[in-house]
């Protein structure tokens, strides 16, 4: 058992994990006898064991990869007691160190249909994912899933994946996103492999699994490279899934070419869970979690957190972290300090949120509004972000005007500017207002 390699591996994740995390969740494990090769990991209880898993695996997997290719590692929780106790550990799950494949795609283990909450609000999405792994044709060959975010894009597409993976018959899945496609095509034409880049997708591939299509708004190149891509797959009677934030038909600065193939996939929403479904997801996040908790604080959670699911799970996490480090029920209380202090972190609303918001409204990168440009279609929107930013933010002129790399006259100036419009310029109130409905303020 390669002892020295926790120590190193400690020492590592001491210079990169911040000193309160360390002290709560790396210091209290300690490596235990076993019969295997790889390292053993004591957690003091399950619920520790999962946070680990969920937060800080990835950089483990990483140092530990760095230590030695073959470094495996094992968390465990032991029965009945802290760990450095007696007694052998029970193994809860083996966290293989894999090599990174290339061909193999990288698939959340968990994002699997048997985790998804179907109901009310997304289940026909789900349905039509299913219908999608299966290989049934209602769908054409190409399913396009598109909602807010946190509803589970990321989660159904994978699940796609892992049902196709598990299947009889062999089959080559890749996921993606489309700003990894856009990179990889660049290195491909620097490193002059096209061939094999074009290849990869258009004969490598049973089912494409795109995310996040929106990226590739104005990237003309990538998108004329995606066209082929998708033509040869569609000929070849592959399936495609595409995800994002927005359907084809709102996003700006799609050629006509890429816009008319997204068109012809199925374009199926996934909607906010109802509240039945937020409990049920939180009963069953509680169930992984290892926590137990009476019904009726995940019912105050799931009032008082709609959409977004991956906060309505962090209001979980946060409130089962509480009751195990202080020793306190999970009550009804716990669960209205955890929802009401959600609440103030989601008020201070910080300008570079700002700032991202308002560039997608008008369809903008963020940077262009930091940036140099002074056309009419770029200074109305930095005005407006500013000034949201003044009004919604404690930040000075001065810290606002880093921001957007301007003085703090200039923000001044663009400030007084739109409050100055807003008393006459209805159209502008009503698109203030949709942004600050976004940022949660509505
Ligand atoms: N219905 C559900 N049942 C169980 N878990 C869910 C459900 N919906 C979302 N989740 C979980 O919420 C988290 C966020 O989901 P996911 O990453 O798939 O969302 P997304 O729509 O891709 O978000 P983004 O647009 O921000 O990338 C994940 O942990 C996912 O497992």
């Amino acid at each position: 058992m390669p002892l020295g390699h926790w120590e190193i591996l400690r020492r590592q994740l001491g210079e990169v994990i911040d000193p309160e995390e360390f002290k709560l969740w790396i210091d209290p494990l300690r490596p235990v006898e076993s019969d295997g090769p790889g390292l053993v990991l004591a957690c003091p209880n399950a619920f520790h064991r999962t946070w680990l898993r969920d937060h800080h695996l990835p950089r483990l997997r990483q140092l530990a990869r760095q230590i030695d290719p073959e470094f495996k590692v094992t968390l465990a929780v032991l029965p009945g007691g802290q760990p450095g106790g007696q007694g052998r550990p029970a193994v809860a799950r083996q966290l293989t160190l894999p090599s990174l494949g290339l061909d193999h795609p990288q698939l959340n283990s968990r994002y699997r249909f048997e985790n998804y909450i179907a109901g009310g609000g997304n289940e026909y999405a789900c349905a039509a994912a299913k219908a999608m792994a299966n290989g049934q044709s209602f769908f054409g060959g190409a399913l396009y899933l598109v909602s807010g975010t946190g509803l589970g894009k990321s989660h159904l597409t994978q699940a796609i994946g892992h049902h196709v993976l598990d299947g009889e018959r062999p089959c080559r899945v890749s996921y993606l996103t489309a700003e990894d496609f856009a990179n990889q095509m660049i290195s491909a034409l620097r490193a002059k492999r096209m061939e094999q880049f074009k290849d990869r997708f258009r004969r490598g591939c049973d089912v494409l699994l795109l995310e996040e299509v929106p990226f590739l708004a104005g990237k003309d190149k990538t998108q004329e490279e995606l066209v082929y891509t998708l033509d040869a797959l569609a000929n070849a009677g592959k399936r495609i899934i595409f995800t994002g934030n927005q359907p084809p038909a709102q996003i700006k600065n799609l050629g006509r070419r890429l816009r008319s193939r997204l068109d012809g996939s199925v374009t199926v929403p996934i909607e906010p869970p109802d509240h039945q479904t937020r409990v049920r997801i939180l009963r069953s996040e509680a169930q992984r979690l290892g926590v137990v908790s009476p019904v009726e604080p995940l019912e105050l959670l799931a009032e008082a957190i709609s959409g977004d699911v991956r906060r309505l799970i962090s209001a979980l996490n946060g409130m089962a972290a509480r009751s195990a480090l202080t020793g306190r029920p999970m009550d009804l209380a716990l669960a209205a300090e955890v929802a009401g202090q959600l609440a103030t972190e989601l008020r201070r609303l910080s300008p570079e949120r700002i700032r991202d918001e308002v560039a997608r409204a008008y369809g903008l990168e963020p940077a262009l509004l930091s940036g140099k440009s002074r056309k009419k279609e770029v200074t109305g929107p930095r005005n407006i972000a500013m000034y949201l930013c003044r009004r919604h933010t404690d930040s000075s002129l001065k810290s606002i005007g880093g921001l957007f790399n301007r003085d703090h006259s200039t923000v001044m100036y663009g400030v007084d500017k739109i409050d100055r419009l807003l008393a006459q310029d209805q159209k502008l109130a009503g698109q203030l207002r949709y942004i600050e409905q976004r940022l949660g303020l509505g």
